[in-house]
């Protein structure tokens, strides 16, 4: 994927074939800072001078690109190479289908505008604005080119999005035959078993990928209950409206349906580039030129495995609008980002500690039953599907809202 000639420079006023756009900071993660883009009017612009929130114009000739359904991701200093997002979009050329992932358009950013950026991060540093976690990361001043990315949030309160990673959709190649947990869940619990007070932090409350992607519309309603939980709904839990759009999401992932399709793609995607168990793998030689074209080859394959393993899917349903149309559900995958080859030997690590630990047995120190993990439960006994809450006391979960993080 090229990058275009969009260039994205700061205002300059009474340039009549300009459109230009603010942007407000929405999130950041460990390696992009994402804004919303809002198309302002030179009125506007003189009534606000005294906000200095970031700016920008564009060539008012881009008209086929609706600027305010995109996000601007920007990369962090340290972050890959932003093109490689886009290299995993070529690969995945008939693996995934294009309109299951969010489009890109990578542009580029002027130096001024990238600086003025960054000056807002420092500001909101200084008004304790940034959460801790973040602050001190900056964006790289030097690489221009910057990401419009399809904006998958909800629009008003006519729709909700529900983000999560899918996460490993097959069993690791390294896990032993025996395993009653799959990868996903023996590292859950492993974490579990690592935390400080035997809780784990996280935006989204677990389920077990392979539960999901097996597409029984038990198990999807077990694991899409759980889902829930993170979403801003405008209906109570167990409200018949809540049940009814519960429904919908459990038939959109069921056995044969569009999402359970989705997921089916990319589980093959992942089995496609897996080069077998982590524990085979070949070292990365400290001098990367004396590294043979097969190794090279099978370490590629590994890091694109692995980052179709930690992609995120964003969820966005939309009301029906009157009785005559129905709900709308929409499924595109971001955060594309290519893994760097360096973490290969942490991820051996982490495959010889699930193991040694007893995590994929359920046998690690002070084990308590699995009940979340699909490999865990006797298929023959008729399973039925229930509210996922009180499960996931038994895992220590506890919600983490980006809205209300520490700030530094
Ligand atoms: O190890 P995992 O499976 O927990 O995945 C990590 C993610 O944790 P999660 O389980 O999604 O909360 C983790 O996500 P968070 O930063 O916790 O949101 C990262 O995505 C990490 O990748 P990287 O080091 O940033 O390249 C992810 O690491 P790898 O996918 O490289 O192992
Ligand atoms: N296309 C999108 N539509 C809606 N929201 C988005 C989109 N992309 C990113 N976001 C929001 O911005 C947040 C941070 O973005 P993103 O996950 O891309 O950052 P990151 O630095 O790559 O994260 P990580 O810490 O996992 O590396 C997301 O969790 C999500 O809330």
């Amino acid at each position: 994927m090229s990058v275009s000639l969009i260039q994205l420079e700061p205002i300059k006023l009474g340039q009549q074939s300009f459109r230009y756009f603010g942007l407000k900071l929405i999130d950041e993660g460990a390696a992009n800072v994402v804004y919303k883009l809002t198309e302002l009017f030179p009125g506007d612009i003189r009534s606000t001078s005294s906000d200095t929130s970031p700016k920008f114009m564009v060539s008012s000739s881009i008209a086929h690109i609706n600027f305010t359904r995109m996000l601007l991701r920007v990369r962090k200093a340290a972050a890959e190479n932003v093109e490689t997002q886009c290299d995993i979009v070529d690969k995945l050329n008939n693996l995934i289908p294009s309109h299951h992932i969010v489009q890109m358009i990578p542009v580029q950013a002027s130096s001024e505008l990238l600086s003025a950026l960054n000056s807002d991060l420092l500001t909101r540093e200084r008004q304790r604005r940034r959460p801790q976690i973040r602050c001190g990361s900056m964006i790289e001043e030097t690489n221009p080119t910057v990401v419009l990315v399809e904006d998958m949030s909800a629009e008003s309160t006519m729709s909700f999005t529900v983000e999560f990673k899918p996460k490993w959709l097959v069993q690791s190649p390294d896990a032993p035959k025996d395993a009653i947990r799959c990868r996903t869940c023996a590292l859950r619990a492993m974490k579990l078993l690592q935390s400080r007070d035997g809780k784990l932090l996280t935006k989204v409350p677990p389920f077990c990928p392979l539960e999901l992607v097996e597409g029984k519309q038990d198990f999807v309603r077990h694991a899409m209950s759980g889902l829930l939980l993170s979403a801003k709904l405008p209906y109570e839990r167990g409200s018949s409206n809540y049940e009814a759009v519960l429904k919908d999401l459990v038939h959109y992932f069921s056995d044969g349906n569009e999402g359970n399709k989705l997921l089916h793609s990319i589980r093959k995607a992942q089995q496609h580039f897996s080069p077998g168990p982590f524990r085979d793998l070949p070292e990365l030689n400290q001098d990367r030129n004396t590294t043979s074209i097969v190794t090279v080859k099978k370490l590629e394959a590994a890091v694109t495995t692995m980052t179709l393993r930690d992609v995120s899917l964003f969820l966005r349903y939309t009301f029906s609008q009157s009785k005559k149309d129905g709900s709308v559900i929409e499924a595109k995958l971001a955060d594309l980002d290519k893994k760097s080859i360096d973490k290969i030997s942490s991820w051996k690590d982490t495959e010889l500690k699930l193991q040694s630990g007893g995590y994929y047995a359920n046998k690690e120190p002070n084990a308590v039953f699995e009940k979340i993990c699909l490999l865990s439960r006797p298929r023959q006994q008729g399973y039925r599907a229930q509210d996922m809450s009180s499960e996931l006391q038994d895992t220590g979960y506890s919600h983490v809202h980006r809205s209300t993080p520490s700030t530094c």
